[in-house]
This record gives structure tokens, C-alpha cells and sequence, in this order.
């Protein structure tokens, strides 16, 4: 960026003396020429002209007819150069506007693709390196060679999953894993390993390149760190994305919704605002509230899996923790991304990314995840030296953590 503005601001002044400098200079020259050229060829003007004009006092006309026919080429030249420069920046507008119109108009072709379910997307890399899986292409589009396939008994089934990104980075080379209804996952691992993508894979929104994913149709509802709040009444952000038709078709009632909204600690806003007041909700709620928000959506919608993705990182551990329990008991499977080891007693199944490709599934002892947190906390408070840090390494391997 420093470059590139160093390159423009020489530029930009260049430009500038140009549009403001040349044209009206060389103008001016241009119109002082005759001038110039009558001062030293005067006598011969003078007598010319005195042929011309019988008058005696000719020789004063002519010095002001020619001050008048500069004076008005001054100012035709001054307007023509202010008209060259506009013209050269209403290019550079247009040239502006043609690049915001091509993005528009391949913006249309992406959401029309889209629709028809024919969309490529572009790589902005493609990998060099060698994976223990690779990604087959076609041209320059990845081949989406995993096989999806609904589950009927409600359970999520892996096997040897990778986890690419659009960009074709395998984060995670093969994954597998079970899960059924009832069996809570506490999903950790470092920054970057992969544990949003699994989400974005499990709910269908990057492709599957390879292995078998069992999900069932429907059952899934995703909860991100920062959700999102539709245009509407308070009504519309608790039912999203359902309509109020929708609503009445499965016979939930405000009052229904009010009992949602005193779950996750919200009815003070009902209160407020009712539930039909239009609001811009983005700006008026906190981000503990638009989070607590998106647990009543939930709390609405009862799936049969939540994916929680740090869903609930603003909001206060005593409500959070309440807010788990309401869900388990609604009968809702959660699969949880979530620093907070006060979490962990909800989970019954831990799925530890290690930040290479690697991972571990298997059954969740919290109580003994907790001792080697406390130790890791313990040993943190002390002095440093080699033992801490070799001691430090290994409870980060066994709890999946950053140092
Ligand atoms: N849309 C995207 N396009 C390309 N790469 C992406 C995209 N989203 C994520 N990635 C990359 O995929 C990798 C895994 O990202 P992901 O969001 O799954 O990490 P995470 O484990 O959830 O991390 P964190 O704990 O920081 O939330 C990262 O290297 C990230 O840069």
C-alpha cells in the first residue's frame, strides 16, 4: 500500500500540472505569439496598417484591437483547457463506474449461477504443496468428490472427511467421526485448524471433496459468533428466517415466543420495544443481547443439532450456562466451539484438532480436562524456566490449546 501510494502521489501531481499548467501555458504562449512577432516586426505592422486605415490615429486602434482579440483567445484557451480537464477526469469517472458496473454485473452472473447450481468458484491459490489428500481438478475448478448423504437415523457420520478451504488449503486431510443425537461435542484446537470450516462443511456451505458425510435433512442450525439481524420487528429476529405465516402454520404464539425470550434473559426488550415495533436491531441491541438473540432463534427453531460457533462469548457465564441447559433439555445435540471451560460439563464427546490435520476424537472426563486446565493455569502464575515450559507444552497438547 505505501508503494502504491508513493506511485500515486507522484502521479496524481504530475496529472495535475498537466490538466492545470500545459494547456493554458502553451495556450498563452500560442495567443502572445502574433504579439510578440508584431513587437519586432512593428514598423513593418505599423505601415501596413497605415495602408489599410487612412485614419492618423490607426496606430493606437490596432494596439487595443489586438489586446481585445488576446484578451477574448485568453480566455477561449482558459475555458478550453478547463473543459480538456474535465474531460480527462470524467474518464477517469467512467473508468471508475465501469469497474463498479463489471463487479455488479459478475456479481448477477455468480448469483444467477448460483441459482441454477452451476457455480465454480474462482481460486484466488492454487496449493502447491503435497497433501496426503489432494484435491482433483477439472481445468482450474476443484472436484467436489465427496458423497453426501442423508441420514435417516438423525446421526452425523463422517468418514475420512477433509476439511479445504475455498481456497484449496487442506486444513484437515481426512476426518472421521459418529455422533448421535444426545451425544454433545466439545469441538478445541489452536487458532486457524479448521474447527469453523467443519461447521461450514457440516451445514453444506463449502463443498465436500472426498469421503462420505452422513447429516440429516434439516436438522442443523448454525449459530455464529456475530449473528445477524434481519430488517423487521422484534418478532422477525427471534423467528428468522420463518415468516410470521410460518409461524402461525406451527401454531407458536407471542406468548410462546415471550417464554423464549425469558429463557435467554431477554424479556426485559419485549417490554420495551414489543414485539412489533420495527427497529434497526443491529444498532440497538448489545452484542451480549444480539447473541442471546440468536440462542431464542434457536430456542424457536428447535433442531436436532446446534452448531455453536463461540455463540455465546459476550454473554455472562451464569446465563450462558443456563442458556446450554435449557437446549439439552429441549433435546437439541449441541456441537460447541468454545474457550470457556465452564462449557465443558455440557459435552459428553471432545473433538481436539492438534493445528497440523491431525485430531482426536473421543468421550469428554471433564472433571479431568478441568485438573490439567488448572494445573496449566497454576503453572502459567509461575517463575519461568525449561521444566515449566516442556510441562506447559504438554498439557497445551493434551487440552488442544494455544501457549
Ligand atoms: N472463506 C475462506 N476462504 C479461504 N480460507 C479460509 C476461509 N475461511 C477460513 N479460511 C482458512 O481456513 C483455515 C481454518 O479456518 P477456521 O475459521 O475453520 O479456523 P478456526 O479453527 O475456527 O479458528 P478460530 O479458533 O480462530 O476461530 C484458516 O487458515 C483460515 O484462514
Amino acid at each position: 500500500m505505501e508503494h502504491m501510494f508513493g506511485v500515486r502521489l507522484w502521479f496524481v501531481m504530475l496529472e495535475q500540472f498537466l490538466m492545470k499548467y500545459v494547456w493554458s501555458g502553451t495556450g498563452m504562449i500560442v495567443v502572445s505569439l502574433p504579439i510578440l512577432l508584431s513587437a519586432t516586426n512593428g514598423r513593418k505592422g505599423i505601415e501596413h496598417k497605415k495602408q489599410v486605415h487612412e485614419d492618423v490615429a490607426d496606430n493606437h486602434d490596432s494596439v487595443s484591437d489586438r489586446t481585445e482579440y488576446f484578451t477574448t483567445a485568453k480566455n477561449l484557451l482558459i475555458t478550453g483547457s478547463n473543459a480538456v480537464e474535465r474531460l480527462m477526469s470524467s474518464y477517469k469517472d467512467i473508468v471508475e463506474l465501469a469497474g463498479h458496473t463489471a463487479r455488479v454485473a459478475s456479481m448477477f452472473t455468480v448469483l444467477e449461477e448460483a441459482s441454477q447450481g452451476i457455480y465454480h468458484k474462482t481460486l484466488v491459490a492454487k496449493k502447491e504443496k503435497k497433501e496426503s489428500f489432494e484435491i482433483e481438478f477439472r481445468g482450474d475448478q476443484p472436484l467436489a468428490k465427496g458423497e453426501i448423504v442423508q441420514s435417516t437415523s438423525n446421526e452425523i457420520i463422517l468418514h475420512n472427511v477433509p476439511i479445504v478451504t475455498p481456497n484449496c488449503d487442506i486444513v484437515c486431510p481426512s476426518l472421521s467421526l459418529h455422533l448421535r443425537p444426545g451425544q454433545h461435542l466439545l469441538i478445541t484446537g489452536p487458532n486457524g485448524c479448521g474447527k469453523s470450516s467443519l461447521f461450514r462443511i457440516l451445514s453444506g456451505l463449502w463443498p465436500v471433496y472426498g469421503g462420505v458425510l452422513h447429516t440429516p435433512k434439516n436438522a442443523m442450525f448454525y449459530i455464529p459468533q456475530r449473528p445477524y439481524m434481519v430488517i423487521g420487528n422484534l418478532r422477525d429476529q427471534i423467528i428468522y428466517p420463518d415468516t410470521y405465516a410460518d409461524m402461525i402454520n406451527k401454531q407458536i404464539t407471542e406468548e410462546d415466543l415471550r417464554k423464549i425470550m425469558r429463557m435467554v434473559h431477554l424479556e426485559h426488550i419485549v417490554e420495551r420495544d414489543t414485539f412489533h415495533e420495527v427497529k434497526d436491531w443491529t444498532d440497538i441491541l448489545s452484542g451480549g443481547e444480539k447473541q442471546r438473540m440468536a440462542v431464542a432463534r434457536l430456542f424457536y427453531h428447535k433442531p436436532k443439532y446446534a452448531l455453536l460457533d463461540e455463540c455465546t462469548s459476550a454473554v455472562s457465564i451464569d446465563v450462558e450456562s443456563h442458556i446450554y441447559q435449557s437446549a439439552i433439555d429441549m433435546g437439541i445435540t449441541l456441537l460447541t466451539i468454545t474457550h470457556r471451560p465452564t462449557l465443558w460439563k455440557f459435552h459428553t464427546n471432545i473433538l481436539q484438532f492438534d493445528g497440523t490435520g491431525l485430531w482426536e476424537f473421543s468421550k469428554l472426563n471433564h472433571s479431568t480436562r478441568l485438573d490439567l486446565k488448572k494445573e496449566k493455569d497454576e503453572l502459567l502464575r509461575t517463575k519461568d524456566g525449561k521444566d515449566k515450559t516442556q510441562r506447559l507444552d504438554e498439557l497445551n497438547k493434551l487440552l488442544g490449546e494455544d501457549l
